[in-house]
């Protein structure tokens, strides 16, 4: 092992140059993506939050990892996306970029942080960009948010659109609900063009039946990440907190849990809290 500290930010991944065959594993950037679409490969994005998570899906091979504006529900304890803001987010997107040397990271932009039009949503891109690290920002709507696509685009900043369910639009939709459903179809079919038109690398499709996710990804150029949208989109994104199993109470139907997170650490809260109560941790190893 060539690390320093065990903190060090520059120690190697596990995985990462210790194999019998090295390889040179690129970063993935967004012409990756696209050559992905065009050989039928497809791959996932978990979300990610801090440095400690970003090394392991690092590790892990996850291409691209998300900081989504879900922290405001899985980090800060919010019921809805809405609260959460640039000056939250931004401190988690450089811990994520810090832990993660090949993903491609996107940060969310949150509520309030481009709706008004492409100058705020220049603003707020420029900041995260200049602050962070991240490659590229996410942020919800179709063809309403088709100006503010184009603006960051235009400034060299790639954008993965967020089509379907917005849960920043909570509220307006009406509830957690599947959008697209019958004559809504349509609405999200122009959605899905509009945004590829104006230069969106990726589109995320939250919520939408399996059937028209299928039929809008062999429409679209670009490549389509489902949560909620069925096994025909080019990518999967899930919250990382749902799939391993760490997050409280229900979880929505899209959601398979591959681990049980959640157990294992109360088990090992509660383990040491025992042997702290009983006087074996620490033990003389454990001693100066
Ligand atoms: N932990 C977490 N996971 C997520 O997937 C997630 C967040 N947080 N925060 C931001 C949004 C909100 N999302 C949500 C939240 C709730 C449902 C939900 O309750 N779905 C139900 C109802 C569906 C229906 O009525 O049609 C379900 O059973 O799927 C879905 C997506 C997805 N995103
Ligand atoms: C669920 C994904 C797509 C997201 O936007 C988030 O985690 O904020
Ligand atoms: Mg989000």
């Amino acid at each position: 092992m060539s690390e320093t500290s065990v903190y060090g930010a520059s120690s190697p991944v596990a995985g990462d140059s210790s194999s019998v065959t090295p390889r040179r594993r690129r970063p993935t950037r967004v012409q990756h993506l696209a050559q992905m679409k065009a050989d039928g490969e497809k791959w996932s994005m978990l979300t990610c939050y801090d440095y400690s998570t970003a090394r392991i899906f690092d590790a892990a091979e996850i291409p691209v990892l998300l900081v989504g504006d879900s922290a405001a529900n899985v980090v800060l304890g919010y019921d809805t996306t809405i609260p959460i803001t640039v000056d939250e987010l931004i401190p988690l997107i450089r811990a994520v970029v810090r832990g993660a040397p090949h993903a491609l990271v996107v940060a969310d932009l949150p509520f309030g942080s481009y709706e008004a039009g492409p100058q705020q949503a220049l603003e707020s891109a420029i900041k995260v960009f200049k602050e962070t690290g991240a490659h590229a920002v996410k942020l919800e709507g179709g063809e309403r948010v088709a100006d503010q696509i184009a603006a960051l685009t235009a400034a060299g900043i790639p954008v993965m659109a967020h089509i379907g369910f917005t849960p920043q639009s909570v509220n307006g939709l009406g509830g957690y609900r599947v959008q697209g459903r019958g004559d809504a179809g349509d609405q999200l079919v122009a959605d899905a063009i509009a945004v590829q038109e104006a230069g969106a690398f990726a589109v995320v499709m939250e919520m939408v039946p399996a059937d028209l996710a299928g039929q809008i990804t062999r429409k679209l150029t670009i490549p389509t990440v489902g949560i909620g949208a069925g096994n025909e989109t080019d990518a999967q994104v899930l919250v990382w907190q749902d799939m391993a199993g760490f997050t409280h109470g229900k979880t929505a139907k899209f959601v398979k849990r591959f681990a049980d997170i959640g157990s294992e650490l109360r088990s090992a809260a509660e383990q040491y809290a025992d042997e702290v109560r009983r006087g074996t941790f620490p033990a003389p190893e454990h001693s100066y």
